[in-house]
């Protein structure tokens, strides 16, 4: 031994905000800033859902209704990708933990593997406004990079400005119904984590009414000083 304590760990962000508060697009630039892997447990969810998996199946109705998947599907689709080589460079958390029980569950899973959180990252929104944020994102079929009708549309129409697919999709639970009962969620489970993580002094809160590029630059400098 060389007397050393820890060993030095990469990063480990969580995103916290309402759906349509813009974690995906912050998650994104995060990743291409930082050498960071974003991990959005709503992509994996909508892949095993794609898939047919058995968490697929179990997952697919609750998705589309707007409630929350189990904590013990999402954990594990979580634990299992945390394992992944390319994780070791650092990650960023999208959509997880979205309950205390998750919190409490990613605390847990970071202790194994000797690594503790870096911040969790609040992005601050009038979560009223989200529903017509919400109403109007699109993506691209191939890629996946998020647009927005009126905040972010490809610089050339129909092509994505990542990967020049010409495909894009609507996410089936971006309907107004399927918001509030995802908003609800949110209120009830996920928006209580800010004082759990306020309590071990992780919470950065950043207001994310601003544009993507504004907000983009504030997470940035918070997240250079939480690693530094
Ligand atoms: N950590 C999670 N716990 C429970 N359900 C989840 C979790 N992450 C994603 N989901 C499910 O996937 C859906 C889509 O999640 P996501 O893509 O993160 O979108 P958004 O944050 O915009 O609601 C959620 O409405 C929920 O049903």
């Amino acid at each position: 031994m060389d007397g050393s304590k820890t060993p030095a760990t990469a990063p480990v962000l969580i995103l916290l905000g309402p759906p349509g508060a813009g974690k995906g697009t912050q998650a994104r630039k995060l990743e291409q800033a930082f050498g960071l892997v974003q991990l959005s447990t709503g992509d994996m969810l909508r892949a095993a859902v794609a898939e047919g998996t058995e968490a697929g199946r179990e997952a697919a109705a609750v998705m589309a209704a707007g409630g929350l998947v189990s904590d013990g599907i999402v954990t594990a689709i979580l634990a299992e990708r945390l394992d992944a080589p390319d994780c070791a460079q650092g990650v960023i958390l999208d959509g997880f933990p979205r309950t205390r029980a998750q919190a409490e569950a990613l605390d847990a899973l970071l202790a194994a593997r000797e690594q503790r959180l870096t911040a969790a990252l609040s992005l601050e929104v009038d979560d009223a406004a989200m529903v017509d944020r919400i109403a109007g994102r699109f993506a691209c079929a191939a890629c996946g990079e998020g647009y927005h009708d009126t905040a972010k549309r490809p610089r050339r129409e129909g092509l994505c400005d990542r990967c020049e697919g010409t495909e894009f999709t609507r996410r089936a639970d971006d309907r107004a119904e399927t918001v509030s009962a995802r908003l609800a969620a949110y209120r009830r489970e996920t928006a209580p984590l800010a004082a759990y993580y306020a309590a071990q002094g992780a919470l950065r809160r950043v207001d994310a009414m601003n544009s993507i590029d504004t907000v983009a630059a504030e997470l940035a400098a918070v997240v250079t000083r939480a690693t530094a």
